[in-house]
């Protein structure tokens, strides 16, 4: 199991531990580095990406072209002097709303690259021992080493690359890629301590690894591509969305076009009717830096300029908590989870099951009982196993056989037993209905009293199992386990979000739903296969929801494959990470609770934002346009009272262009996060964001116009 103490448990709504990551990040040189970048990502073929800040990039050069020479686009009635002032003007603003989009992009990768350049520095070049066939060591670089090569590796070394220990026991330092201090044992044989990755040192004893990867594909290499966001391509969300706001950027495009010729009409309908000559101001108003600068205002930049940011901000998210995502749409998936498939023990539980009490059936003595479990016992390596054999020694019991002559039978999780062969005896414990089965086979009977036993231990939530020498049942083990605390608050939370939560477990009916009530989790399914986890999950699926689940185990990967969401722990196999879409450094299985809350959340942001950009467009186009047809002497159209067309539209692009950088930190942290259900959140968020959308630009776009030095 995890080699990180079960026992550290966050909990919910209370301040968030620490986490501490890998690589320390430097603040100021995220930033520097972003301005940097900022300019690298003015770059055309990088801005054509996103085709809103690729209006707005082309709309500057034009605008720039105008300021060199406002009469490009035919003569304007207006001095040419102060329209090249205004146009400059305009360039400027346009050229910054551009760069503060990429400030917003270069920012939310920051960490990752920071991240992503001290785990570089752990992957330096360092001699592998080889060993040859013959014995012999050769010393190579470790970049030569290929998949199913050995290699000897000796205290102080760093392991050249992910592998499996084959020999020797060892302590290894994996703060490189966990932040985890402690030493981690490693041995060979089982699938969870065997386990090695390149880069990380071994701080004592010696270890002979089978590598396991080539160059350049090890664990490490696959973060390096992960923080970095190398990998990173746009989710079907964020496809989804960039069309709609491309399509909305072509919508006003049209409005916009339409608007000289619908301005000139008015101005014929004025001089007309008022005798007015409104013709000059209006042919002024709608010249080509002016149409530009009102096409970006209404146009959505902000959602499109911050739209990559919050998916990067996502991912980080999820780094920061030590949960390395494979891609983008992993995280985002987390948000649309429906279902949440748990195990019990060690997840719910502590999962440090310890024999607590002996209780003897059939007439036989604590003496005996004592004995027949440590004679099923001695040869099982399980934590269970263990605890058995401590209990029996401090009751006294001894066995009087040679172990050596006896020979184990391993646990597993589809016998639901284990034991001892020894001198024609067969010594068994496992599940109760297993042992049941068991004696049967033998000819043996089933005590009464056996179910009273296995009733009482099953009601406190404990795991009986059952102990027989051959077809002879000698009592029930009470294996103790406790929920952890605070669970039943996160699964309100979920429930509240609209996520099920489903308990899966190989222990028996009575214990489960024990559990499943004490920890407060919806359903539970009780005496489980390892295939029943893969049925439960495709059952779900076909009913059109999305799953998540943890895991460890090589027999937990097709699951964990089947799964939306497969959060695969950091001390499992290496199959069960490369099923999973996520692996946990920390190897805490409850963090999926915690992934579901920051997926949630991503989107949730993303529909704030969007709700938010596209309220400030409408909100900026009744604040421009009664402007505009105002200069032409319909006073009565600017309600705004602002000082001029030019000064409205420059307020609204200076506006415009602000609150990028101004909705940054919101961004990259977040919205505030209630556990509410999808529907709850929309409403709440139109509220917030849609009304607030409408608003905020009033409101800003008369105070610039109020200190703008613009007539
Ligand atoms: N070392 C062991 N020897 C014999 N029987 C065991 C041992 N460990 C567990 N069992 C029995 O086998 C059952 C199934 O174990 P399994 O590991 O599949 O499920 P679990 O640990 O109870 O639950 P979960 O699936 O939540 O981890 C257990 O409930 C217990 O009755
Ligand atoms: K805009
Ligand atoms: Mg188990």
């Amino acid at each position: 199991m995890g080699t990180i103490d079960k026992q550290k448990i966050r909990v919910p709504g209370g301040p968030r531990d620490e986490r501490k990551h890998t690589p320390k990040v430097d603040r100021r040189g995220i930033y520097q580095r972003a301005i940097r970048e900022s300019f690298v990502k003015l770059d055309p073929r990088i801005v054509v990406k996103n085709p809103v800040m690729f209006v707005v990039w082309l709309g500057t050069i034009v605008t720039f072209l105008v300021t060199i020479d406002p009469n490009l686009f035919g003569t304007i009635a207006a001095d040419s002097n102060q329209q090249r002032l205004l146009n400059g003007i305009i360039t400027f603003i346009l050229f910054f709303t551009v760069l503060f989009a990429n400030f917003a992009e270069a920012v939310a990768e920051g960490r990752g690259k920071a991240q992503a350049d001290a785990l570089r520095s752990t992957r330096t070049d360092t001699i592998a021992r080889k060993l040859l066939p013959n014995g012999k060591i050769e010393e190579i670089n470790s970049t030569e080493l290929r998949r199913g090569d050995l290699v000897k590796v000796v205290a102080g070394d760093m392991i050249p690359a992910d592998g499996e220990v084959t020999q020797g026991i060892g302590s290894v330092d994996e703060s490189a890629i966990t932040g985890e201090s402690a030493p981690v044992l490693k041995q060979p044989g089982s699938d969870i301590a065997s386990s090695v990755t390149g880069g990380t040192r071994l701080l004592s004893d010696e270890l002979i690894v089978r590598i396991t990867s080539d160059p350049g594909q090890g664990f490490i290499d696959r973060m390096i591509a992960l923080v970095e966001g190398a990998e990173r391509t746009k989710t079907p969300n964020e496809i989804a969305l960039t069309v709609l706001l491309a399509v909305l950027t072509q919508v006003f495009l049209i409005v916009v076009a339409t608007v000289p010729p619908f301005a000139g009409y008015i101005a014929n309908f004025i001089s007309v009717a008022f005798g007015i000559d409104a013709g000059n101001s209006l042919r002024s108003g709608a010249s080509v830096a002016i149409l530009i600068s009102l096409l970006v205002a209404l146009i959505p930049t902000t959602i499109g300029g911050l739209l990559s940011a919050i998916g990067i901000a996502g991912m980080d998210r999820v780094a920061q908590f030590n949960v390395i995502a494979t891609s983008g749409r992993a995280v985002e998936a987390c948000g649309d989870v429906n279902t949440l498939v748990l195990d019990k023990t060690g997840t719910i539980t502590l999962g440090n099951r310890l024999a607590d009490e002996f209780i003897p059936t059939n007439g036989h003595s604590m003496q005996e009982v004592g004995s027949v479990c440590l004679a099923a016992s001695i040869f099982d390596e399980t934590p269970e196993g263990r605890s058995i054999v401590r209990l029996a020694e401090k009751l006294g019991a001894k066995i009087d056989f040679d172990t050596s002559k006896g020979e184990g039978v391993e646990f597993s999780a589809r016998t639901r037993m284990s034991g001892t062969d020894i001198n024609g005896e067969e010594y068994r414990k496992g599940a109760v209905e297993a042992i049941k089965g068991f004696v049967r086979s033998r000819g043996g009977q089933v005590p009464a009293a056996l179910d009273q036993a296995y009733e009482r231990v099953s009601r406190l939530g404990g795991t009986p199992l059952a102990v027989c020498k051959g077809n002879d049942i000698y009592g029930v083990i009470y294996l103790k386990d406790i929920v952890k605390p605070g669970l039943r608050e996160r699964f309100d939370q979920l429930r509240r979000m609209g996520v099920k939560t489903i308990m899966l477990t190989g222990d028996n009916r009575i214990t489960a739903s024990v559990i499943a009530q004490e920890a407060g989790v919806d359903d539970f399914i009780a005496e489980a296969t390892p295939e029943d986890k893969i049925d439960v999950i495709r059952s779900e699926q076909s009913q059109g929801k999305l799953v998540a689940m943890t895991g460890d185990g090589t027999n937990d990967a097709p699951a964990l494959a089947q799964a939306n969401v497969g959060l695969a722990m950091n001390s499992g196999t290496q199959a069960a990470k490369e099923a999973a879409n996520m692996v946990d450094l920390d190897s805490d299985p409850t963090k999926l609770i915690d992934l579901v809350t920051i997926g949630k959340q991503l989107l949730i942001t993303r529909g704030a934002l969007t709700t938010f950009s596209i309220a400030n467009d409408i909100a900026k186009y009744f604040a421009i346009i009664p402007t505009i047809f105002a200069a032409a002497g319909i006073g009565a159209l600017n309600v705004m009272g602002l000082k001029s067309a030019q000064s409205a539209i420059v307020s609204a692009l200076i506006y415009n262009a602000l609150i990028i950088p101004a909705l940054i930190p919101l961004a990259l942290r977040g919205v505030q996060f209630r556990p509410l259900t999808a529907d709850q959140l929309l409403q709440r968020n139109i509220l917030i964001y849609g009304v607030g959308g409408i608003i905020a630009p009033f409101i800003a776009i008369k105070i610039i116009d109020i200190i703008l030095p613009l007539s």
